[in-house]
C-alpha cells in the first residue's frame, strides 16, 4: 500500500520519508504522545541511498512508501533505492527493510558487523541479502557524496551507528539526540525550544542515563576527529531535525557530567489511605521554604518514564510509601528497580537520598527503601516513619526533613 504523503525536503536533495507515528503512548515503558520515525532519503548525481526506515506495520510503511514515491517525483527521477544504510537493528527503525529489499534486492546494506546478524535474526529473508559491514574510517562515496561511518557502540545497543554526509555536514545519528515527538514539523526551530529540550531530555533519562561514560568517550572521539566544526545538522531517528546541533551537544555533556543539576528534588510517592500523601505535601513545603524546586510524582498518576526525567536535574531523590507486609507498597519497587537499573548515581554524578512513609504497627518500609536507595548509589540523608495518620507534630516533622534536606543540597 502507498499512502498519498509529502517528502519534505531538509536540504537540497536530502528528503524526510519517514513516518509519523500518531497514534503511540507506549514504547518499551516510555510514555508519550506520539512519535516519529526518521528516515532519509539522499539524491546523488543518478543514484539514491535510503538511511533506516520505520516501525513495523502497513500503515507505518505506506507513509514511508508514499513520502519515497514524493521524493522521487520531486526529483523527477523513477524510484530506484541503490544503496541502504542501516544504523540501527531496533524494529522502530528496520522494520520495513524486508520489503525495501523485496523491492530493491540489488540494493547493499550497509551496517555494522554486530548489525548484520541482528537484522537477519530480525527478518530471516535478508539471509540472500548483499550487506557491506562498516567500522569507523570507513566511507562511501556515492555520486558527489560521501558518508563517512562512525561506529557508535551502546549508543544505545552494540550495533548501532552514526552516518555523517561530509559535505552538507548532517551527522544522521539514529537514537542518539533523539526525542519521542510527533509533529508536523520536522525542525528544532519549528517548535517552542521548551518542548523540544524536554522531549530530549526525557530521552536522555530514560535511554542514555546508564550509557554516560560510553558517551562522553564518544563525544571526545568526535572532538579529536574534528568533526564538532564541520557538524551543521543532526538528524536522528525520532522527533525534530537539529538545526542548532551544539544546543543538544552541550545539552548532552550538561546531563552526562551532572552540570544540569539544579537546585530541585524529585518526590515519588504512593498511598493507600493517603496519610503518605500527608507527609509527601509536608516535606514539600519544607524543601520550597528554602527555595528547592520541587517535581512531585503520585504513582497512582504518573510512572516511571516521567519520575526519571526530573531525577536527571534533581540533586535530591525522595521516595515514600506505606509499610506493607512489613516491607513497602509494592509500587515503588518498580520506580526503585529502574532508578537502580538507569545507575543514576554510579555515573560519579551525586545525589542525596531520602525516603519516608506511615505504617500501622511494626513499620520498616522506609527503612527497607533506604537500604535499597543506598545500594543503588544515593547518598542517604534520613529515613522518616510516621504512625498511622499524621497529626500536627508530625506534619512538622515532615517539613524539617524537606528542610534538612535543602539544607544538604546547599552544601553540595
Ligand atoms: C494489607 C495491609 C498490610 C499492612 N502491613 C503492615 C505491616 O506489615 N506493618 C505495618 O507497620 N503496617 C502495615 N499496614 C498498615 C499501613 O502501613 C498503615 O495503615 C499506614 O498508615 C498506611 O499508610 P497510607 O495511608 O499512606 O496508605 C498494612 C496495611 C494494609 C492495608
Amino acid at each position: 500500500m502507498i499512502m498519498k504523503a509529502k517528502a519534505p525536503k531538509i536540504a537540497e536533495g536530502i528528503y524526510f520519508v519517514g513516518t509519523l507515528d500518531w497514534d503511540r503512548r507506549e514504547y518499551h515503558g516510555y510514555t508519550l504522545h506520539g512519535t516519529s520515525y526518521n528516515a532519509f532519503l539522499v539524491f546523488s548525481e543518478d543514484k539514491c541511498v535510503l538511511i533506516d526506515n520505520v516501525y513495523p506495520g502497513e500503515v507505518y510503511s505506506a507513509q514511508m512508501w508514499g513520502r519515497i514515491k514524493d521524493a522521487f517525483e520531486d526529483q523527477g527521477k523513477e524510484m530506484k533505492i541503490d544503496y541502504i544504510i542501516q544504523n540501527h537493528v531496533e524494529k522502530d527503525h528496520s522494520g520495513a527493510l524486508s520489503e525495501i529489499h523485496a523491492k530493491f534486492p540489488d540494493a547493499p546494506i550497509y551496517c555494522t558487523p554486530i548489525a548484520k546478524p541482528g537484522l537477519i535474526k530480525h527478518y530471516p529473508d535478508l539471509a540472500d541479502a548483499e550487506f557491506v559491514t562498516v567500522e569507523t574510517g570507513d566511507t562511501l562515496t556515492v555520486g558527489k557524496k560521501t558518508f563517512a561511518f562512525l561506529d557508535a557502540k551502546m549508543l544505545h545497543w552494540p550495533d548501532s551507528m552514526f552516518t555523517f554526509l561530509t559535505d552538507d555536514g548532517i551527522l544522521f545519528s539514529n537514537d542518539a539526540f533523539g526525542q519521542h515527538l510527533c509533529k508536523v514539523e520536522r525542525l528544532d526551530s519549528e517548535v517552542p525550544e521548551e518542548e523540544v529540550m524536554e522531549a530530549a531530555q526525557k530521552f536522555y533519562a530514560n535511554l542514555l542515563t546508564p550509557l554516560t561514560p560510553l558517551l562522553l568517550k564518544k563525544l571526545n572521539e568526535v572532538v579529536e576527529l574534528g568533526l564538532l566544526e564541520k557538524i551543521k545538522t543532526i538528524a536522528p531517528s525520532h522527533g525534530q531535525i537539529w538545526t542548532n546541533p551544539m544546543k543538544i551537544i552541550e545539552a548532552y555533556q550538561n546531563w552526562a557530567t551532572g552540570v544540569c543539576q539544579k537546585e530541585q528534588a524529585t518526590l515519588i510517592y504512593d498511598t493507600m489511605h493517603f496519610s503518605t500523601q500527608y507527609m509527601a505535601h509536608a516535606i514539600a513545603e519544607g524543601l520550597i521554604s528554602q527555595g528547592v524546586d520541587v517535581k512531585m510524582h503520585f504513582l497512582k498518576e504518573d510512572e516511571r518514564s516521567e519520575c526519571v526525567k526530573d531525577i536527571l536535574e534533581s540533586k535530591a531523590v525522595l521516595l515514600g510509601v506505606p509499610t506493607l507486609f512489613n516491607k513497602v507498597f509494592p509500587s515503588i519497587a518498580d520506580v526503585l528497580l529502574y532508578t537502580e537499573e538507569l545507575e543514576f548515581s554510579r555515573t560519579g554524578i551525586k545525589r542525596l537520598g531520602a525516603t519516608f512513609g506511615s505504617y500501622g504497627w511494626g513499620g520498616n518500609g522506609p527503612k527497607w527503601l533506604n537500604g535499597k536507595m543506598a545500594d543503588a548509589g544515593f547518598e542517604m540523608v534520613d529515613n522518616l516513619e510516621i504512625n498511622y495518620v499524621p497529626n500536627d507534630d508530625d506534619l512538622e516533622k515532615c517539613y524539617d526533613l524537606g528542610v534538612k534536606i535543602a539544607k544538604e543540597m546547599k552544601e553540595m
